[in-house]
Formats: structure tokens, C-alpha cells, sequence
């Protein structure tokens, strides 16, 4: 590829070099060389493709690291991090050891706060923004770049509301491209568009009641416009807003044709920007259709059942639902916090709620789930997706904690299942009434049960299954861990030395069954695929001592710090809880 700017820029002060006519020509080159490795490394692409010259007019216009550059989510930051000393080592992205898919701060002093989940980019920017004030610094400015389906969430509003009576040199800049990974909803949607086609709320302009000095709507893809509303803002004191316009997906016309689908499009030919569908057709489901599509059958045949999703309609396959019944499937946007006291205020009018959310996100919505479901015993109906490891996205995306958030909450069951069929059965198991709230917790990818799709069975809740029998040590698995310790104990020299575990439920624990295998074995081994520390480890560690159990109980899980990107393959390998490792370690303990 010809890249005669590109390749002559190795940070922000080489970019400044150019006039500001070799700008288009740097966009042009940009855009290619992002087009080039994601094509064929993966990874997020569209929204790095609509901020090339938001990204390119930012690090020209701003003295960047000194002025503080925040992106939020950063699933867009692509372009900042080629222009920013990482274009020779990009095509490590999302690798292991390589560079993480968002910015982080140990990577570059330009990625000045480490991001992946979004809305926190105003709160992060006025935290320094505040802390600049109090050293003095008064000309640092602090730049928050947040998209129009982010700026929609909560966190994103207690900013504003809070920037809007001080005088920080803030500077928020909405990139709306009126898309998040699915369209984007709500009023504040319907706000910014109306805005942009005919400045109608102008006269009433929630920005500026938010005391922002608002600009805008401009042309995102224009440089003459950016750097000239960068230029009129520099004028203006204290908290100000600039309100651009970009297309997501730009400069791939099959990108911003089906921006749902290349938001993240997997392998692609980069001429003509065609998906290159290297996948088996044969292949068992995903675990989010599974999810998915036993919904909607479940909400065919009965009127009560309602599907929430907070921003992620085609991530957790609720989009289904969404197509059948949009009266009763429901995207709220970046709103986790929402989507679930929302599920609780619907449950206790008798409504049977499902309330998809990725295990990482649910993060944000755990007092929620206490004080709202938790304490009140509503039988909200968790569906926890991408729990445990789920590989490229890396540290802020793992589900590795819900196990350990959940397991302290009174009231609530928590089911891991390890296979698809399982699962539907969970679901369906569920839709016919429950007296608590439940956790149903699966991971990213599929699952490797072709045959899933039979009739529903009823299944006891809280009971375990015991899959293999041996007499020396028992392994004691959950979730996606159970097939790792099935390949391991098959691949020993002589696997009836084992007894395997489906355990199903995390919590109520199947006692009985619990009790039975440390009475019957020598050893026992647990292994899962959350956080070690407050894992179901511990906790049989603990029915061990009580039971005077003789033996020793060892537990494999995802050790006690932060695991960043890699294949989940790689990771389950380092933390020691991939097929590999769990033979190894059976093999020590006999
Ligand atoms: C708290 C949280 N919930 C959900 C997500 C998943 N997510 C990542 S990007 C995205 C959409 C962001 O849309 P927008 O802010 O408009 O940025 P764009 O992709 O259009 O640039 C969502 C929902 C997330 N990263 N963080
Ligand atoms: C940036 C972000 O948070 C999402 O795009 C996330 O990467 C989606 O993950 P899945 O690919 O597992 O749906
Ligand atoms: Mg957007």
C-alpha cells in the first residue's frame, strides 16, 4: 500500500508537520491501513473508520498527551493508536502480549485512561480537568469523544450534570453517527437527530440548560469544519460541547451499508469489503442464539414473557424477540443500571422477565440487582452472557467476576450450565414460575451440543449431575470448564481413577450430592472459569473442613489478577484452566 503521510507520522508532532490540505490525503491513508489489518486481524472496525478525520483534526489541533485526550468505550481509538507510535506493532492487536483493543494507560502516554466499557469518558475527563485547576494548569485541556448511543447512559448524564456548574477546561465532543452496535434508541436519540436534520430544538437546547457552551451539529468528515469549531471553542471559558456528525463505517461502502454487522465483521476481503465466511454451517450454535431463539418459542406460547437488553439486541441474540414481539422485547440503550431495576419493576406486576446482559456489564448494575431484586426476591430472570474468559476483548470485557458478585447475594440461584441443551432447559425451566431470582450464566462461543433443539424437560433446580464415575479423585466442574475437565480426564492413562461433576448450579449447591463425592473419593479437584478468590473453590473447600473430609480438595479457576487479550484458548492455558492444564494437574494429584 502507498503511504507516503502515514508512514512518516510517529506521533501527534509529526502529524503537525502537514499542511492542513495533506490532511485528506493522511484520512485516505488512515483509513486503508485500518481497512488492511483488520481485514484480516479482526477486531472493531467501523467505528475507527468514522472518526479518521475526527481523530486526525484532534491530534493536529490539540497538544496532544499534554492536552488530555479521552476516548470513551475506545472500540474507535484504532486510528489514535497508529497515529500515536503504535502504526508498526498495530497488526498485534488484540493479540496476546500484543496491544490491547482499547486504550490503556500502560501502553501509551496518549492513552490517558484505560476504557472499554463505555460513558465514562466526561467523568474520567472532569476528574482531570478538576485535578488540572487545582495544580494550576490552567490552559491543559481535557477532551472527552463519547458516541451517541454512550452519552445516552446514566453515567454519561451525572457528568454533564456535574461539569455544568463548574469551570473546568472541558471539552466534550459527541461523535453521532445515530448507531451504537445497534441503532440507537431512545428520546435523546430522537433529540440529537432532530437537532441535525433541522436544528428545530435549538431554541431549547438541553445542552446548553446543562450550562455547556454547545456548537454544532458540523460535518464530522470535514477538516475545514472541525478545525475551525475547535478554533471558535478555544474562546470560549469553561465546560463546552461540539455536536459532529460522522458516518460509521466510513470509506467501506459495505461498512456503512450494514453498520450492525461491521461493527465488529470478523475476517473480510478489504477490496471489496465482502465478509469472508470461513465457518463450518455444521457447527454447534452459539450460545447466544440458543438463548435467543428458546425465548422467542418460550414468548410464542405465553403472553407474560418479556426480553430486556441493554444495547445489545444482536450481541445476546434477544434481536429475535425484538422481530416477533417489539411490544415486549426491549433494547433501553447503555442502561444496565436501568435494564434491571426496569426487569424488577415488571416482575412484580407478574411479568416473567429475561433480562440479557453480558456478565462484564452487569458490573455496573450490582447494586440493582441487591437492592432492587435481590432484597425484594423478584423473580427476575438473569441471562448472563460472555461469562468467563472471552479472549480478544481482553481485561475489561472477561466475565470472570459474576460468580463471586453473585454467590454473596441471599435469595438469588445461579446456574452455569455446560451445554446448550441445558441451558434451554434452564430457560424453560424458569418460564414455567419461580419463587427467587436466578443467574443463568453461559459463556461467549458455542457450545458443542449439535442436537439442542429437542422438547423441553423440566429441570430440578439445584441439582448436579455426575457425568463420569471413578473411585480416586473427583473433578468438580461448572459452566465451560466442564468439557475441559471431560477432554482432560480422557486424556489421562486411565481415566476410571475419575468422577466428573456437571455442578450445574452454583448456588443452592447440590449438598447431597457434594457430600456423597467427598465420602466416596480421595481427592477432589474444582474447576470453573470465574475469579478463584469468592469461587465455588472455596466454598467446597469449606463443606470439605466441615464434613472432615481427609483428603485435599485443589482448585483451578482465574487466578487472583487481571488477564488481558489473547484467544480464549491462550488465556484458559495461562490461567491454568484449559484441557492441557487440568490433565497435568490431575496427573499430580493421583
Ligand atoms: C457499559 C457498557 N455496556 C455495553 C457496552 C457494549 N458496547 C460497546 S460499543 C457500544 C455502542 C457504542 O455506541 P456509540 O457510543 O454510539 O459509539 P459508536 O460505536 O457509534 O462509535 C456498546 C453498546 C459497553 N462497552 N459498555
Ligand atoms: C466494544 C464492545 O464492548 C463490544 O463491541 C464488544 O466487543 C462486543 O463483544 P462480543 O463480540 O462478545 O459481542
Ligand atoms: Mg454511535
Amino acid at each position: 500500500m502507498e503511504s507516503a503521510f502515514l508512514k512518516q507520522i510517529n506521533s501527534p508532532k509529526d502529524l503537525r508537520k502537514l499542511n492542513k490540505k495533506q490532511l485528506s490525503f493522511l484520512a485516505r491513508e488512515l483509513r486503508e491501513f485500518i481497512i488492511d489489518i483488520v481485514s484480516t486481524k479482526e477486531g472493531h472496525l467501523g467505528a475507527s473508520l468514522g472518526v479518521t478525520e475526527l481523530t486526525i483534526a484532534l491530534h493536529y489541533y490539540f497538544n496532544t498527551p499534554y492536552d488530555q485526550l479521552i476516548w470513551d468505550v475506545g472500540h474507535q481509538a484504532y486510528g489514535h493508536k497508529i497515529l500515536t507510535g503504535r502504526r508498526d506493532n498495530f497488526e498485534t492487536n488484540r493479540r496476546l502480549n500484543g496491544l490491547s483493543g482499547f486504550p490503556k494507560r500502560s501502553e501509551s502516554e496518549y492513552d490517558t485512561f484505560g476504557v472499554g466499557h463505555s460513558s465514562t469518558s466526561i467523568s474520567a475527563a472532569l476528574g482531570m480537568a478538576l485535578a488540572s485547576q487545582l495544580k494550576g494548569e490552567h490552559k491543559k485541556k481535557h477532551i472527552a469523544v463519547i458516541g451517541d448511543a454512550s452519552i445516552a447512559s446514566g453515567m454519561a448524564f451525572e457528568g454533564l450534570n456535574h461539569a455544568g456548574v463548574t469551570s473546568a477546561n472541558l471539552w466534550v465532543i459527541l461523535n453521532d453517527n445515530a448507531i451504537g452496535i445497534d441503532p440507537s434508541v431512545g428520546a435523546l436519540k430522537e433529540y440529537l437527530l432532530k437537532a441535525t436534520v433541522d436544528k428545530r430544538p435549538l431554541q431549547a437546547n438541553m445542552i446548553e440548560a446543562l450550562n455547556f457552551h454547545y456548537s454544532g451539529p458540523i460535518d464530522g468528515h470535514n477538516f475545514e469544519e472541525l478545525l475551525g469549531a475547535f478554533a471558535e471553542m478555544e474562546k470560549v471559558e469553561g465546560p463546552k460541547f461540539l455536536h459532529v456528525i460522522t458516518k460509521k463505517g466510513k470509506g467501506l461502502q459495505k461498512a456503512e451499508e450494514d453498520q450492525v454487522k461491521y461493527h465488529a465483521p470478523g475476517k473480510f476481503d478489504k477490496r471489496t469489503g465482502e465478509l469472508i465466511d470461513t465457518l463450518d454451517k455444521n457447527l454447534p450454535p452459539k450460545y447466544q442464539d440458543v438463548f435467543g431463539l428458546t425465548l422467542l418459542e418460550l414468548a410464542e406460547k405465553n403472553e407474560k414473557i418479556i426480553g430486556i437488553t441493554p444495547a445489545m439486541p444482536t450481541g445476546s441474540s434477544l434481536k429475535y424477540m425484538m422481530q416477533k414481539f417489539p411490544e415486549r422485547a426491549l433494547d433501553v440503550g447503555i442502561a444496565e443500571q436501568h435494564a434491571v431495576t426496569l426487569s424488577a419493576g415488571m416482575a412484580t406486576q407478574g411479568m416473567i422477565v429475561y433480562c440479557a446482559i453480558y456478565s462484564t456489564f452487569l458490573q455496573r448494575a450490582y447494586d440493582q440487582v441487591i437492592h432492587d431484586v435481590a432484597l425484594q426476591n423478584l423473580p427476575v430472570i438473569f441471562c448472563i452472557d460472555r461469562a468467563g474468559l472471552v479472549g480478544e476483548d481482553g481485561a475489561t470485557h472477561h466475565g470472570v467476576f459474576d460468580i463471586a458478585y453473585l454467590r454473596c447475594i441471599p435469595n438469588i440461584i445461579i446456574a452455569s450450565p455446560s451445554n446448550a441443551s441445558d441451558l434451554r432447559n434452564l430457560l424453560y425451566t424458569v418460564s414455567l414460575g419461580i419463587e427467587n431470582p436466578i443467574a443463568i450464566r453461559y459463556p461467549r462461543g458455542r457450545s458443542q451440543d449439535k442436537d439442542w433443539r429437542k422438547e423441553f424437560k423440566k429441570l430440578e433446580l439445584g441439582k448436579s449431575k455426575t457425568l463420569l464415575s471413578g473411585n480416586k479423585i473427583a473433578v468438580i466442574a461448572v459452566g465451560s470448564c466442564v468439557a475441559d475437565a471431560k477432554k482432560a480426564i480422557q486424556k489421562t492413562q486411565d481415566p476410571s481413577n475419575f468422577t466428573l461433576t456437571d455442578l450445574i448450579f452454583i448456588k443452592p449447591l447440590d449438598l447431597d450430592l457434594i457430600k456423597k463425592t467427598l465420602r466416596q473419593h480421595q481427592h477432589i479437584l474444582t474447576v470453573e472459569d470465574g475469579s478463584i478468590k469468592g469461587g465455588i473453590g472455596e466454598e467446597i473447600s469449606r463443606i470439605a473442613l466441615e464434613e472432615n473430609f481427609a483428603g485435599k480438595v485443589e482448585s483451578l479457576g482465574i487466578p487472583d489478577k487481571f488477564i488481558h487479550q489473547g484467544t480464549t484458548e491462550e488465556l484458559k492455558d495461562l490461567a491454568g484452566i484449559s484441557n492441557e492444564t487440568i490433565k497435568n494437574k490431575l496427573i499430580s494429584m493421583l
